[in-house]
């Protein structure tokens, strides 16, 4: 007679394994449909300050559903808790949404490790001092070869141009198809402000550029949104190596990134610079296997390509130029 269960009803083994996927789930898992969603402005000792849509500045702490995953400046985030903004309140991260791009650095070449630093960036502004520093073209390069390789686009910012002519590095760059914008004293910033205006742009570039005079002059009042901002995380000043992101007026983000002095760029691939010089790619794909495109590399499709006249010269070796800045 067959009974229902019967068969190993008493055995042992069969029912003293635990059930661990059949134990009724004692909660719920929340559903944050309607909850508010913010932008992380800055991260200071696992704080992250968020910017709600409404323009309420909140703290908050990742929630524990977030796991080790890391949350950094750029991200859009779901909170939940008290997300009044008020001061000692703390909300929590709950919801990380997909990012559409991650900026990543090692910290110097011997450093193989690769850091995030940036989520949701479309454009990535290299501010480079026509003097005073003077421009170092090996740094422009390393920068580029990394925008390129995180699917940004770059943009070349010349600041000082009242103290040196841009024209080397124009020329320098303009195969590249790299928007080019000066700056000097008391220069019109329309140029900069039509560029910058409903993207995300992160600034990085050398101290002492001009990289905070030219954030000054294109937020008014920031320093003192600097200053709040430091004021909550309990310091004089800003002392944090997190880059921070800024609203603009008109539209848009700028991300300035006072930790990024140097660019290690030992995560990145040759194909990802080929991929970035979409006018190549064609051409490369006649080389022979496993061509890395160098002057004298043999039977290398882009020389061909120069030769008849398909591919300007000036553009190849840019291309060469940032493949150099990485092998
Ligand atoms: N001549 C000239 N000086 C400038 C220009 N822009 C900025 N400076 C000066 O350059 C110096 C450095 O400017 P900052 O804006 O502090 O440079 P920064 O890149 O933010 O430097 P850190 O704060 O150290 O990261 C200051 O003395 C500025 O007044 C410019 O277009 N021309
Ligand atoms: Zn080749």
């Amino acid at each position: 007679m067959a009974r229902r269960g019967g068969l190993g009803a008493d055995d042992q083994g069969g029912f003293d394994r635990p059930r661990k996927h059949s134990r009724p789930r004692t909660k719920e898992r929340p559903d944050y449909f309607g909850a508010p969603t913010a932008r992380i402005v800055t991260v200071d000792r696992g704080r992250y300050r968020c910017l709600l849509d409404n323009g309420t500045l909140v703290t908050a702490t990742k929630a524990r559903v977030i796991g080790r995953k890391g949350v950094i400046v750029g991200d859009v985030v779901t909170l939940d808790g008290d997300t009044s903004g008020s001061e000692g309140t703390l909300a929590r991260i709950v919801e990380v949404a997909e990012r559409r791009t991650i900026l990543r650095r090692s910290a110097d070449d011997a450093d193989t490790f690769e850091r995030p630093i940036v989520a949701n960036a479309d454009q990535l502004m290299i501010v480079t001092a026509l003097a005073d520093p003077e421009p170092r073209m090996g740094m422009i390069d390393r920068i580029l070869v990394a925008a390129f390789d995180a699917k940004v686009s770059p943009i070349l910012c010349l600041t000082k141009a009242d103290l040196a002519s841009p024209d080397e590095l124009i020329a320098a760059y303009q195969p590249l198809d790299v928007p080019i914008i000066t700056t000097r004293p008391g220069s019109d910033l329309a140029a900069v402000h039509s560029i910058l205006t409903d993207h995300t742009t992160v600034l990085v570039g050398h101290s002492g550029v001009g990289k905070s005079t030219l954030v000054n002059a294109l937020v008014p009042g920031i320093n003192r949104a600097v200053a709040e901002v430091s004021d909550l995380t309990g310091k004089g000043r800003h002392t944090s190596t997190s880059a921070l992101a800024i609203p603009l007026p008109q539209g848009g983000w700028i991300v300035d990134t006072p930790g990024v002095r140097s660019f290690g760029i030992s995560h990145v691939k040759t194909s990802s610079i080929v991929a970035a010089f979409g006018d190549l790619t064609e051409f490369a794909e006649q080389c022979p296997r496993g061509c890395h495109h160098q002057t004298g590399a043999e039977g290398c499709a882009l020389d061909e390509a120069v030769a008849d006249g398909r591919l300007d010269h000036l553009r190849l070796a840019s291309f060469r130029r940032m493949e150099r800045a990485f092998i």
